[in-house]
């Protein structure tokens, strides 16, 4: 990506955007642009994927949170990601505001530290679980555990346990073999509340590795073959588990609001046929998450108000057909909440010329984020902390790692002159890039550091040798 047009270069203080004005735009849905950035939309268009509080710098640096980058690059190094903290919790904020009466669970699989949890547990949103280790690093913050829903195909005995023995509000049935593992964990007098993981049947989502609602994937019960009629029946049987509510997670990505409709009526149809079989009327119903964000300039989003607008219409609607009560709706957002908050920042290792092809080679690569090998996700990086005259060019931004493959930024237009010792920050790393990162070639995971309000905080240290060896137990 080329350098945008910078303003107001010549002091060196962070400058500000201006004021947001006191009521709406702050609070616009996530998604809806342009005030998809809080406040005014942004003076630099080129900016308006970062953070809202990004603002340009002298020498052509960026301050986020009103600490300068090159500032976080030297005092915690690189690569590191960095949060802010405004910008997480300003999208909290909107989904509530875009979707009142419902119950909005933060999916903590797109990125969870301590610092999180309780930001999300201040703006008053639930939590959506794939594990103990998640559902455990939560309750230490003082996670209310009835505000926690447990998902997973295959959760262990370990993950069954905690929720149990920490009292999660509900745990999400994935298959008819979880029923009575299920209900014989659950101590004698108790009764667990359950969502039945429904598949409707229904494509959506950004990449085919992402798209779970589908009839021929590994999550949930499928409609069609009626296998999550007969779970539903199985769960009815076993008096230690209380059905509260249908759930369905279409996947990720998805920038459009049909799918979401269409499920919403398949799992009205749903609703209605349990009530008639059952004589019972479930009264959660959880459309997941899945909600599309835009990497790059010019890609789509998904339009969280108009979303929250016509899910509503749908259930009122669809539900007064079938002479169903309105369900209580939940979702479960995860890349929306915490993606647009959070930046990558690295130190450019080498530069070479090979053919065709001009790679920058960068201090991390598909260890800290794995998406463009996943998925093929195409990122925007952007030269930071040093001012260039020289044309932008076509580069390919590639990682440390030993893999042909560890590409993370193909095709991207960077100064002609970027050569090693450059910063490159790359927007909309908050989600999916920490909570996926490995520990290929044994290069330690990087940093956290949360900005707000020109203060800058580690929220996770980067992992050190140290740690890596601790674990290796040796001859
Ligand atoms: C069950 C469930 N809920 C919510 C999410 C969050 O999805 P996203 O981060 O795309 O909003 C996921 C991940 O795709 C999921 O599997
Ligand atoms: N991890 C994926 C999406 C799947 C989300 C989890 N169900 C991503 O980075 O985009």
């Amino acid at each position: 990506m080329t350098p945008g047009p910078r303003k107001a270069e010549s002091s060196g203080a962070p400058v500000r955007r201006p004021a947001a004005p006191a009521e709406a735009p702050s609070e616009a849905p996530p998604g809806t642009a342009p005030s998809d950035a809080p406040g005014a939309p942004p003076e630099d268009e080129s900016l308006a994927l970062w953070p809202g509080s990004t603002v340009p710098l002298p020498h052509a640096d960026l301050a986020v949170g009103g600490v300068p980058l090159s500032e976080l690059a030297d005092r915690f190094g690189t690569p590191a990601y960095v949060l802010d903290e405004h910008e997480v919790r300003r999208r909290c904020r909107a989904y509530l505001r875009a979707f009142p009466d419902t119950e909005v669970l933060y999916a903590a699989k797109a990125f969870l530290c301590r610092a999180m949890a309780h930001w999300v547990r201040e703006e008053g949103l639930g939590l959506d679980v794939c594990s103990a280790g998640e559902l455990e690093l939560a309750v230490t913050t003082g996670f209310p555990p009835e505000r926690i829903v447990l998902h997973g195909n295959a959760k262990s005995p370990d993950d069954l346990a905690a929720a149990l023995r920490l009292g999660v509000g509900r745990i999400v049935i994935d298959s008819t073999s979880e029923i009575a593992r299920l209900a014989a964990a659950v101590p004698p007098g108790g009764r667990q509340k359950v969502l039945i993981r429904v598949v409707p049947g229904i494509s959506a989502g950004g990449h085919a590795k992402i798209r779970t609602g589908t009839d021929d994937q590994k999550f949930g019960l499928s409609v069609a073959d009626g296998s999550a009629q007969h779970a539903i029946a199985r769960i009815l049987g076993q008096p230690r588990l209380e059905p509260v509510g249908l759930h369905c997670h279409l996947g990720s990505q998805i920038t459009t609001v049909k799918p979401y409709l269409s499920a919403v009526r398949r799992l009205i149809g749903l609703l209605a046929r349990v009530h008639d079989q059952h004589g019972i009327t479930l009264p959660e119903l959880d459309l997941g998450g899945g909600h599309g964000i835009a990497y790059r300039p010019g890609e789509p989003a998904l339009d969280i108000a108009c979303l929250a607008a016509k899910v509503r219409a749908e259930l009122a609607r669809g539900c007064a057909a079938a002479g169903l009560p309105v369900p209580r709706l939940v979702i479960e957002p995860g890349r929306a909440i915490a993606g647009p908050a959070g930046v990558v920042l690295y130190r450019v290792l080498a530069v070479k010329q090979t053919g065709a092809h001009r790679f920058v080679a960068v201090d991390g690569g598909m260890s800290d984020n794995p998406r463009p090998a996943l998925y093929g996700v195409r990122y925007a990086p952007r030269l930071v902390g040093r001012r260039s005259a020289a044309a932008p060019e076509a580069v390919t931004v590639v990682g440390r790692h030993c893999e042909a493959g560890d590409v993370l930024a193909s095709d991207v237009r960077l100064p002609g002159d970027i050569r090693p010792g450059d910063l490159l920050a790359v927007p909309v790393a908050g989600a999916y890039h920490l909570s996926m990162a490995s520990g290929y070639n044994l290069v330690g995971r990087p940093p956290v550091v949360a900005v707000v309000d020109g203060r800058a905080r580690l929220l996770v240290r980067r992992e050190s040798f140290a740690d890596i060896q601790e674990r290796d137990i040796g001859l």
